[in-house]
């Protein structure tokens, strides 16, 4: 059998600087590098060693023992146990701050290429309520904290049915949420309505270990136009269905587009299953400047409205469109950037892996009548081939905005060949976007980089490229 190793605990390490994806720098007394998560620069924490490899170690912080002056008190009831929003203890500027160190450390380190100043971080005007989608959860089984769970003493500990987020790394266990200042009201007005009634009314609430019970998830999106669609997913058909959905009409008469979905399957993925309208046009619309987007239950769109309005200005920007160009907008989603810069460019060539988002992106082209723009299903790195640009033309612009993992290898080729005089990068990974500028380096020179924060409170961070022909 395995011997399982004791782990080192650090009484007292001092966290000296910002590193990356929330995690801060400390040197341990050799000298040697440690990477701690859950502590902030300027905290003296109690970290336990997680890894401790050959040039550098891994850590975690168990306890703060000297907070950071940096730190202000978090606004939410849940900050520590729900895993959203895990930098509510620093100030928004804090938080800017080390999101534009991040950028710059991951392009300087790992790109290795010659780089222009990065901008300001644009920051996003709204750091509460700002999200347009949030979906919870229902468990048979709350989350506890351990000093909740040292209370219960050589008591029998008992788990209420919750309905909020999962907590961290934690598939069966969910944190309840009574208010989340992630997206505007209905949200919390909709979500204890919801708890209330499973309550009043003794309705099952799903068992994640056992893959049983009946009420599962509630996805919520509010759009800037007011529009408000609610999708309730459940096991089975119950006749207390009807009775819920008419309670959430009756009491909150902000629900334009009202939804149910049954899902008997044992994942929470409701894209191959049918959803029903129950009330309402069974859709809600949304702008980006004037342009118009239809956003089914199951449709993709950025999740922060406002802030996706000003990433796409800068790309827009960066792209430089004269009217003349033919733009590929690759990685592109329900053509929501290609749509965005249809005015400026004189052909819109979008590909993308999901057929649904595609459909999505043709009538998104029709409501807004587009008809320069074309969108294609598939996997980007098969379908971008000499032929295809061959017969939809040659690039002037690509845009570029893939997944966290960034660009395939083959793309990354294809853009040497295709020798496009403009590409502009989003990325919502600075590290693989680093990889990637380095990739094409040799043909392409990096002019501008704007970091664009899109998550208040998180440590996720996009940054936007423009490359131009060497
Ligand atoms: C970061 S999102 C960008 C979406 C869009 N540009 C937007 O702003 O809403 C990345 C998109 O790449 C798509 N994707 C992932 N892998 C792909 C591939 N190999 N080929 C084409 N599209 C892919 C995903 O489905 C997703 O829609």
């Amino acid at each position: 059998m395995a011997r399982k190793h004791k782990k080192t605990v650090i009484n007292a390490l001092r966290l000296e600087r910002y590193a990356a994806e929330g995690k801060s720098i400390a040197h341990l007394e050799d000298g040697k590098t440690i990477l701690v998560e859950g502590a902030v620069p300027g905290d003296i924490a109690e970290v336990m060693v997680m890894k401790n490899k050959k040039n550098y170690a891994e850590g975690k912080a168990l306890k703060i023992v000297t907070p950071s002056p940096d730190r202000v008190t978090p606004f939410c009831d849940h900050f520590g146990i729900c895993g959203g929003c895990k930098w509510q203890m620093l100030p928004y500027d804090k938080q800017l701050e080390y999101k534009q160190i991040q950028v710059t450390d991951q392009l300087t380190r790992i790109g290795h290429i010659d780089l222009p100043p990065i901008e300001p971080i644009a920051g996003s005007a709204q750091q509460q309520y700002y999200r347009n989608k949030l979906e919870f959860t229902f468990s048979t089984q709350e989350y506890l904290t351990r000093e909740e769970i040292a209370a219960a003493g050589d008591a029998e500990i008992e788990r209420k049915p919750a309905l909020g987020f999962h907590a961290p790394g934690m598939f069966d266990k969910v944190v309840d949420i009574k208010t989340c200042y992630l997206q505007q009201e209905p949200t919390n007005k909709i979500k204890n309505l919801l708890r209330d009634l499973a309550f009043r009314h003794d309705l099952p609430f799903y068992d994640h270990r056992q893959q049983q019970g009946w009420l599962r998830n509630v996805i919520i999106r509010i759009a800037t136009t007011g529009e408000v669609m609610v999708n309730l997913i459940v096991q089975h058909q119950r006749e207390e269905l009807k009775m819920i959905l008419d309670t959430l009409l009756q009491e909150v008469p902000e629900i334009t587009s009202l939804h149910y979905t049954i899902n008997p399957k044992l994942n929470d993925t409701i894209n191959d299953l049918k959803v029903e309208t129950y009330s309402g046009k069974g859709y809600i619309e949304e702008y980006l400047e004037e342009f118009r987007f239809k956003i089914s239950p199951k449709s993709f769109f950025q999740t922060n409205t406002r802030q996706a309005e000003e990433l796409y200005r800068i790309t827009r920007d960066f792209a430089g469109l004269t009217g003349q160009e033919v733009v590929y907008d690759l990685y592109c989603g329900t053509g929501s950037i290609g749509i965005f810069l249809s005015k400026g460019a004189k052909k819109i060539i979008g590909i993308e892996l999901i057929a649904d988002a595609i459909e999505d992106a043709k009538l998104n082209a029709e409501w807004n009548g587009l008809e320069h723009c074309r969108f294609y299903a598939g996997d980007v790195a098969d379908i971008a081939t000499d032929a295809f640009f061959e017969e939809h033309g040659r690039p002037d612009v690509i845009i570029t905005d893939p997944p966290r993992a960034g660009m395939h290898e083959k793309l990354v080729q294809q853009l040497l060949r295709m020798r496009a005089p403009r590409v502009v990068y989003v990325s919502c990974n600075p590290a693989t976007q680093a990889r990637d500028l380095q990739l094409l380096d040799e043909a392409y020179k990096v002019i501008r980089l704007q970091p664009v924060d899109m998550f208040p409170h998180t440590h996720h961070i996009e940054n936007v490229a423009l490359l131009e022909l060497r």
